[in-house]
């Protein structure tokens, strides 16, 4: 089946002259209650996607600030199981795509295709699993297979160009393009070839490539929305919303709009 749900909401923005802003939570911090209330947020602040994290004790490519969300989600009880069963709740209601973002471990406790169906009648629109081995996708890719669930492909700057052009024609949804070499977080600096490399990614790829790792201002998401499709934000709305300023949330996904680029 063709992934679209993603792919559509993300062209349907760019198609505006917007930038895509995929917002990254983590699901069951500040407790599983605030959940649905986070989402709305975002879905009214204008997000064309959210990138729900699963709280998992060995997150080895999270930063210090999602890890330390996600232990608060851990201690608060939250469970891959307890949080599909939060969404059954409401999903109904949530017009913005939700990617989840998980490690391999929990959903192969889960089980892959109870995984996949249970995502699949909560309209689940990706999924990005940042450790799951070359291999492994062939697996996932079997039980996402019916479904509109696209996996989202990471690329580093650091992937070798074969590696890129496989991505580039197999991904799905959207191409995650990492801006920095290492951990999730926020940065001050990004390597100057970048622009080198999203120019030859855009090349290769028929869906968009979104920016992501380390943007936290909204002078930053501009500046990456000059050079991708969109962006992904995660350490500073996970770091906004602890600190309940939801302004600074409002004010990065502004900077994705038309408007700051004309
Ligand atoms: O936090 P940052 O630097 O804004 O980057 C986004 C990132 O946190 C989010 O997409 C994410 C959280 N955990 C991950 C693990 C792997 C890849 C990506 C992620």
């Amino acid at each position: 089946m063709a992934k679209t749900k993603l792919l559509n909401a993300i062209q349907s923005v760019n198609t505006q002259g917007d930038k895509a802003f995929v917002a990254y939570i983590m699901a069951g911090d500040g407790g599983l209650e605030t959940l649905k209330s986070k989402i709305y947020f975002l879905q009214q602040a204008g997000v064309t996607a959210i990138e729900l994290g699963i709280p998992f004790s060995d997150p080895v490519a999270d930063g210090p600030t999602i890890q330390k969300a996600g232990e608060r989600a851990l201690a608060n009880g939250a469970t891959l199981r307890s949080i599909l069963q939060e969404l059954e709740t409401f999903y109904e209601e949530v017009r913005v795509p939700l990617v989840l973002m998980t490690y391999y471990n929990p959903l192969l406790s889960y089980g892959l295709d109870q995984f996949a169906q249970q995502c699949e009648k909560l309209g689940i629109a990706g999924l990005i699993v940042p450790d799951v081995p070359m291999e492994e996708t062939i697996e996932l890719h079997g039980v996402l297979e019916n479904t509109d669930i696209a996996l989202v492909p990471l690329v580093s700057l650091t992937s070798p160009p074969e590696r890129l052009r496989k991505i580039a024609v197999s991904g799905e949804g959207f191409i995650y393009a990492v801006t920095v070499n290492g951990i999730t977080g926020i940065r001050d600096g990004f390597s100057d070839q970048l622009e080198q490399h999203f120019t030859s990614l855009s090349e290769q790829s028929a869906i968009p490539v979104l920016a992501g790792f380390g943007i936290s201002t909204p002078e930053q998401v501009k500046s990456m929305g000059t050079l991708a499709d969109g962006v992904i934000v995660g350490s500073a709305i996970v770091e906004a919303f602890h600190q309940n300023d939801l302004d600074h949330i409002t004010a990065l996904v502004q900077a994705s709009k038309a408007k700051v680029f004309n």
